[in-house]
């Protein structure tokens, strides 16, 4: 579908919701510093052809303005004229969207998760297991273990979303960039949230445990 063909209504309630998630998320203080970056998928996906709302660069996201998102092809290339910029990242999110089909990509930096993707970092992963909040990424099986991949954090945003397609875990939302912050992702925003609160909380009670286990009875 040609995005000409996606009625206007359809991008309005994208744009919304994306507004509504992002200042939900700047509540929680994780866009720092101008940092993250959110997307929505607009109209149908065929990996060949597919459109998504994302934020634009470099701006302070807790505030709510006109200029606040943008749409932009699979290539991350803004499809209408517009003398915004499309955030820094969007070729992770084109990524992400080739190979999964996913309806939304939420990406924050949080002292957790680049505390957590330093701590694992030259082993490639996360390994989570036994905790409750697993079951948000639908896996109900006891005990289940994840791991969470952890890319390095090139500077170099193309050399980075390369590396994408090796690391991607068709049951593990997720991927971490070391030092940097967690892309999150879902069929839509509804779960893209659930997914991203869940590896937040995860990587919270892992902080506190490696805390623990320092310490002594
Ligand atoms: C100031 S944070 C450095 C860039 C970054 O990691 C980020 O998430 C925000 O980049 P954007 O271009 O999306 O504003
Ligand atoms: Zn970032």
């Amino acid at each position: 579908m040609g995005f000409e063909k996606i009625t206007l209504e359809h991008k309005r309630q994208v744009l919304e919701e994306l507004a509504d998630i992002k200042a939900l998320f700047a509540s929680r203080n994780w866009f720092p510093g101008t940092s993250g970056n959110l997307s929505m998928r607009v109209g149908d996906f065929d990996p060949e052809q597919f459109y998504f709302a994302v934020t634009a660069s470099g701006k302070d996201k807790s505030l709510r303005t006109p200029e606040d998102f943008l749409f932009v092809d699979k290539h991350g290339k803004a499809i209408e004229t517009t003398t915004l910029k499309p955030s820094a990242e969007t070729l992770i999110h084109c990524e992400i969207y080739r190979l999964t089909g996913c309806g939304a990509v939420f990406h924050v930096h949080t002292v957790f998760n680049n505390l957590i993707s330093e701590f694992f970092g030259a082993d490639g992963h996360v390994p989570i297991q036994g905790i409750e909040l697993i079951k948000a990424f639908n896996i109900w099986e006891e005990n289940a273990e994840i791991r969470v991949p952890v890319l390095p954090n090139f500077a170099d945003i193309p050399s980075i979303a390369e590396l994408v397609p090796g690391v991607l875990d068709a049951n593990v939302p997720g991927i971490l960039l070391r030092n940097h912050g967690i892309y999150a992702w879902g069929k839509d925003a509804f779960e893209a949230k659930r997914h991203l609160e869940a590896f937040e909380f995860l990587f919270e009670v892992m902080y506190r445990q490696l805390l623990l286990k320092g310490a002594t009875k």
